[in-house]
């Protein structure tokens, strides 16, 4: 018993605020399941996001509209429950929250007593206030998302950059504010100009977590997929740190070349 790792200490909200004081970028990945989670968990990653991504990334769908509750909560409750020190972020899927503050909140219950979330994360601004005022007066950390938010995919024209303009740019601003007003705890910015998010994130005491953000904010976030090269399209915003997509494909193919050729199982894989 003694000799056992000792267990490590977890991340808290309260330590995203302290990684922004401090100046200490905050690092935070996409995860589906348990493996991957462990393994960002033991590589240090800060915050761990069951993204509504799971649908193009995991389910095979075309983008995040689909995702339901249900299918999130299994995936919330491997990663919840393979992690040792990150914060876990459940997304709150498209219709599971935006009717009303009580809406979001029962569906941000449910991510917390069926999936063990640690926090939620929802796409919007000011509109959004209320729902954030209330989840954070209930105990439940959340994470903010502006900029382009793709639930509203359809409304925004296309997966575009968001704040171009400087009318849009305030309006960026307003929302942010607004969010982090009511209490959020970080807030995500996507796919806005550099400039723009070095304002929000001047203007936010709350940590901004970047993607496609530039560099100059509190933290940045990837979808693990397109950060370790799973699949042959990646954003323009993400680097692909690793080609695991090709690694695989070459893993599988010398498990049907050894199979085919009989050279595996060999003597010690086979019992007497
Ligand atoms: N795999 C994946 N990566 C993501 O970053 C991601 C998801 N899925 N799903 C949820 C949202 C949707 N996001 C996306 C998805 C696609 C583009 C995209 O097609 N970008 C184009 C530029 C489009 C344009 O400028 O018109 C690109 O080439 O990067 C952007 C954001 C970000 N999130
Ligand atoms: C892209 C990130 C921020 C996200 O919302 C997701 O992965 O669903
Ligand atoms: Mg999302």
């Amino acid at each position: 018993m003694s000799d056992a790792a000792p267990a490590p200490r977890r991340v808290r909200v309260h330590h995203l605020r302290q990684a922004k004081e401090r100046g200490e970028p905050i690092t935070m990945l996409t995860a589906y399941d348990a493996v991957t989670a462990g393994i960002f968990d033991e590589a240090g990653i800060d915050v761990l996001l069951v993204g509504d991504s799971i649908g193009n990334t995991m389910l095979g769908y075309s983008g995040t509209i689909p995702v339901t509750v249900e299918e999130m909560i299994p995936a919330v409750r491997a990663v919840s429950g393979a992690v040792r020190r990150a914060l876990v972020v459940a997304d709150l899927p498209f219709g599971s929250y935006e009717a009303s503050p009580e809406q979001c909140l029962a569906t941000s219950v449910r991510m917390f007593k069926e999936g063990g979330a640690h926090a939620v994360k929802l796409e919007g601004g000011a509109h959004l206030a209320e729902h954030v005022a209330l989840l954070t007066r209930s105990g439940i950390p959340v994470v903010g998302h502006v900029g382009f938010t793709p639930q509203s995919e359809n409304l925004l024209g296309g997966k575009r950059v968001q704040g171009r303009d400087d009318e849009a740019a305030e309006r960026l601003v307003g929302d942010a504010l607004a969010v982090a007003q009511a209490g959020a705890v970080a807030v995500v910015l996507e796919m806005v100009p550099a400039a723009v998010a070095v304002r929000v994130s001047e203007v936010l005491e709350v940590p901004t977590i970047g993607i496609g953000a530039g560099s100059d904010v509190d933290g940045q976030v990837l979808v693990w997929t397109d950060m370790a090269g799973m699949t042959s399209w990646s954003p323009r915003f993400a680097r692909r740190f690793a080609e695991l997509g090709a690694e695989l494909r070459g893993a599988a193919q010398a498990y049907a070349q050894a199979v085919r050729g009989r050279t595996f199982p060999a003597a010690e894989h086979s019992f007497e």
